[in-house]
């Protein structure tokens, strides 16, 4: 409110208000009042000019046209904002359209859209006037239309920034269908920048309206309004000027008005910024008390995974056969560089890669279904109850326009059919087995009033309020500072114990990960490199690449006056995989075949795979003979 306050009392924000005061006021009360004053017919007083008695003169028949103008006021308006509200009905229609259509006829409202944007509005206004007839309701449905196109454009901008949010991917994970994430998610956090613009844009319809009239395709005689009323003045224009004059400046003071007023919201939108909070007080963190990985059927099962994307140039493939299982309560760590496609790979698992991605499988089964050949719709109730995601950035895993508590009894009401009250219930009990403070309060919150790490957990709680069998949590602590790093790796180690979920953890952090799972996959340029126990990861790592990350991690007798370590080189681009090994360029021990052949990912033990030519073994680790290595496993 106080944000309205401050700029209500900058000019732009007086001259705003005062314009559009006036003009909603003589929109209200200017035909009330000067109705019979516009529509009196003086025969003695026919085409004079302006006088005390008539301010701008008077018409062809001697009826006043500065009272003319006033009245006209609220048709003026009234048909521009009208014109306005069918144009934006109908471009958010056009705009949402392609993210609930199926994709193809999606494709299609997109083509019209971007065609019909390529016109000049007063273009197409005038075509559709054609079309609909000389008229007011034709005017109307003109402009209407013609504003249309700018505005799906707009949406579909807006829809396609927020669609790409954390808390939009939170939301269909747990199940939401496209309708409701659109109504619920998308359209709240862009509806601001469209208010902006339609307030702006009627401004727009309001000129254009008063064009069509003076141009005689408006409103029709009897009525009037300021295009009318401007083109009858421009007749006798070097004979009294004020009477084109008088509407004329009707137009470009009306126009102004909804321009300011949108300006104003505009600022006022602009400045808005979330409060930051200070994080909950460190906590000492304990070992994971979770029990040892379970035999029987994975929860995930994966084989030979492949994302790829297509580019002008062809086919990129960030994710080039992935193959790994998780067995029910198993924490598994996935580490590796920027890029190497560790999130590709969890939200592949999550059937979250978007469109134009296409995911390739032999095998991508989540609790003993198929992912990739089971339809959408009853895989989002599988997901929904199954499945939690925590996302690396807690600021956007919320929608920042809805309370934490309605967006956490969402699923319980969703997949748990729990009727509002209930899902409340569980929500505030949710939020107290992740240690949010005074929950019942806080579940009345919105996103912006939670800490950072706070808001972590509180993603937690809501994968927590369907009994997840598989957690995936990308980077989760990444943003959050180092004490509430450890509260929340806690948090998700108690979370295993408590529910026996199974944790997919994705980190840069080879230390965070060896600490919290029990098994690691490192990741290089789109495969799996080696595939270990975390007790062996400091002693028994084989891979170069799985050292080298080991090596640059800082310890106790790390030289403080050195540079950190780093890996020399730069992981390949996935455009320019080369031939062979992908790490070959970068590493000490590469030969000849490195650079030619590509390694398998092959069984060292029946807990290690390793995909190298030439594994770092040191001679009292040996379990096996390399040579003895010839199982492949993905
Ligand atoms: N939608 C996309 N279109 C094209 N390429 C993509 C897309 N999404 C990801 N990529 C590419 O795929 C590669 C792997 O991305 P991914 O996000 O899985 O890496 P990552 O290992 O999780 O990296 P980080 O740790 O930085 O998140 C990157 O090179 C990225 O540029």
């Amino acid at each position: 409110m106080s944000r309205w306050l401050r700029v209500l009392r900058t000019p732009l924000g007086i001259s705003a208000v005062l314009l559009l005061t006036a003009l909603i006021a003589l929109a209200i009360f200017g035909p009330m009042l000067w109705s019979d004053n516009a529509s009196a017919v003086e025969t003695d007083a026919i085409q004079e000019g302006p006088s005390a008695d008539h301010l701008l003169g008077t018409d062809a028949l001697g009826r006043d046209i500065f009272y003319r103008v006033l009245v006209a006021t609220r048709l003026s308006v009234g048909l521009a904002l009208l014109a306005t509200l069918i144009g934006v009905v109908i471009g958010t229609l056009l705009g949402t359209a392609p993210s609930v259509l199926p994709r193809r006829t999606g494709r299609l409202v997109t083509a019209a859209v971007n065609i019909a944007v390529a016109f000049p509005g007063l273009l197409l206004a005038l075509f559709f006037a054609v079309i609909f007839g000389v008229g007011t309701t034709g005017a109307v449905l003109a402009i209407g239309l013609a504003t249309a196109p700018s505005f799906a454009r707009l949406t579909q901008t807006l829809s396609a920034s927020v669609a790409g949010r954390d808390y939009v991917a939170a939301a269909r994970v747990a199940g939401v269908g496209r309708l409701r994430l659109l109504t619920r998610h998308v359209l709240p956090n862009i509806g601001e920048p469209l208010v902006v613009n339609a307030t702006i844009g009627a401004g727009a319809a309001l000129l254009a309206f008063a064009g069509l009239s003076f141009l005689g395709i408006g409103v029709q005689a009897p009525s009037y309004d300021w295009g009318r009323l401007l083109g009858e003045g421009l007749s006798r224009i070097y004979i009294n000027p004020a009477a084109a004059l008088g509407p004329g400046v009707a137009v470009v003071l009306a126009g102004l008005a909804f321009n300011l007023f949108g300006e104003m919201v505009a600022t006022v939108v602009g400045e808005r910024t979330p409060t930051p909070r200070i994080g909950a007080p460190p906590e000492p963190a304990r070992p994971s008390t979770a029990s040892a990985p379970a035999a029987g059927a994975p929860v995930l099962a994966v084989e030979d995974l492949r994302v790829s994307f297509p580019t002008p140039t062809g086919w990129l493939t960030p994710v080039r056969g992935v193959s790994f299982v998780v067995h029910p309560g198993e924490a598994v760590g996935v580490v590796g560089e920027s890029g190497s496609g560790k999130t590709l790979t969890a939200l592949a698992a999550s059937r979250l890669v978007e469109e134009p991605g296409v995911v390739t499988a032999e095998r991508l089964d989540f609790d003993g279904v198929p992912l990739l050949s089971t339809p959408e719709r009853e895989l989002r109730g599988l997901l929904g109850r199954s499945l939690a995601m925590v996302f690396q950035d807690p600021t956007t895993s919320f929608n920042p326009t809805r309370r934490m508590g309605r967006q956490l009894a969402e699923v319980a009401e969703e997949h748990q059919g729990l009727s509002r009250r209930d899902a409340i219930a569980r929500t505030v009990e949710k939020l107290t087995s992740v240690r949010v403070p005074a929950a019942r309060r806080r579940a009345h919150q919105y996103p912006h009033e939670f800490s950072g790490g706070m808001r972590q957990r509180a993603m937690i709680a809501m994968g927590l309020m369907s009994t997840p069998k598989l957690v995936v949590a990308d980077e989760p602590t990444t943003s959050l500072d180092v004490t509430v790093q450890r509260q929340v790796l806690r948090l998700l180690a108690q979370v295993r114990a408590d529910t026996e979920a199974a944790i997919v953890l994705i980190s840069h952090d080879i230390t965070v990960v060896s600490q919290t799972c029990d098994r690691v996959l490192v990741m290089y340029a789109g495969r799996i490199v080696e595939d270990l126990p975390a007790s062996d990861l400091h002693s028994r790592a084989q891979h170069p690449y799985t050292r080298a990350l080991l090596a640059v991690v800082p310890d106790l007798d790390t030289d403080r006056e050195q540079p950190l370590g780093v890996i020399p080189g730069r992981p390949p681009e996935p455009s320019r995989i080369p031939e062979g090994c992908a790490f070959a360029n970068r590493c000490p021990l590469a030969t000849d075949v490195c650079r030619t052949e590509d390694p398998q990912l092959l069984r060292v033990t029946d807990r290690h795979r390793v995909a190298c030519w030439n594994p770092v073994v040191d001679e009292a680790e040996v379990e096996q003979p390399i040579g003895e290595r010839a199982e492949v496993q993905g």
